[in-house]
């Protein structure tokens, strides 16, 4: 999967070097590229923002810049991908669709993603309805809380979709032991988890958990994942349909 990040602060995205991204990338199962927006711009302050037309605070992103930058970068990915690839471009805003992991799976069969992080009070509108018109184009929002700006729910979406490509998770970890994924803890927070030692200042692991015995310890996490769940995302629990919930599971 080629990644492509255009941004102000390209520096923000350090973290994708190192550990599962970074492996990913040595690995070439993530072809990441950063850059500069600012290198698009023409004036001698480099100018990526002006005041919103009909007042308010703050100030917006020029669309000319954008347009120059995401061109550009399409014409860069062509040269490599083929003249007929063209990505599918991402943009992170408070006002955006909701980003769960069913579009993170979405986005993981995409071949190549173009992430535009703003700055200030956002992109000039028209960047979007202009590329709307050529790519597959997503206005997402990593939750219910307002950041400075585009780049930390980036990297968010980057590991998010990364971890799920093919080589990336090792062997003893899949993609489906996930708290969404399909399956029999299907929309259910993950449990409790333990090591050794067995007991640890005096406080035990669970007894059932080192008794070897398979079917009482996946009924107990798939208990205790219910009662997690329902403790802290009882929407969740809604959502499981009629035959999501078996007669053991209504005791929790
Ligand atoms: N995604 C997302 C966001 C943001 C966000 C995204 C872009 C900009 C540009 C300026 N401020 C921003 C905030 N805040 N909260 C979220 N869930």
């Amino acid at each position: 999967m080629r990644v492509d990040i255009i941004s102000i602060f390209p520096e923000y995205f350090a973290p994708l070097d190192v550990s599962l991204m970074g492996k990913a990338r040595e690995r070439g199962i993530l072809d990441i590229h950063l850059h500069q927006l600012r290198d698009w711009t023409h004036d001698v302050h480099n100018t990526v923002d002006d005041t919103p037309y009909g007042g308010g605070p703050g100030m917006v992103m020029k669309p000319e810049v954008w347009g120059e930058a995401v061109d550009a970068v399409i014409e860069d990915g062509r040269a490599a991908r083929g003249e007929d690839a063209l990505p599918r471009l991402i943009v992170p805003t408070p006002s955006g669709r909701p980003f769960t992991q069913e579009v993170a799976l979405e986005y993981a069969d995409e071949p190549w993603l173009l992430f535009a992080p703003a700055r200030y009070e956002g992109i000039d509108s028209r960047v979007v309805a202009e590329y709307g018109e050529r790519l597959r184009t997503d206005e997402v929002s990593i939750g219910d809380y307002v950041l400075a700006g585009g780049e930390a729910a980036v990297l968010v979406m980057v590991e998010a979709v990364g971890r799920l490509l093919p080589g990336v998770l090792g062997n003893a970890r899949s993609v489906a032991d996930d708290s969404f994924a399909p399956g029999a803890m299907a929309n259910l927070l993950e449990g409790p988890v333990y090591t050794k030692p067995p007991v640890w200042r005096g406080h035990e692991v669970p007894e059932v958990l080192l008794s070897g015995h398979h079917g009482r310890i996946a009924r107990w996490r798939r208990d205790e994942a219910l009662r997690r769940t329902l403790d802290r995302r009882p929407e969740l629990v809604a959502r499981l349909d009629r035959d999501g919930l078996d007669k053991h599971d209504r005791r929790v």
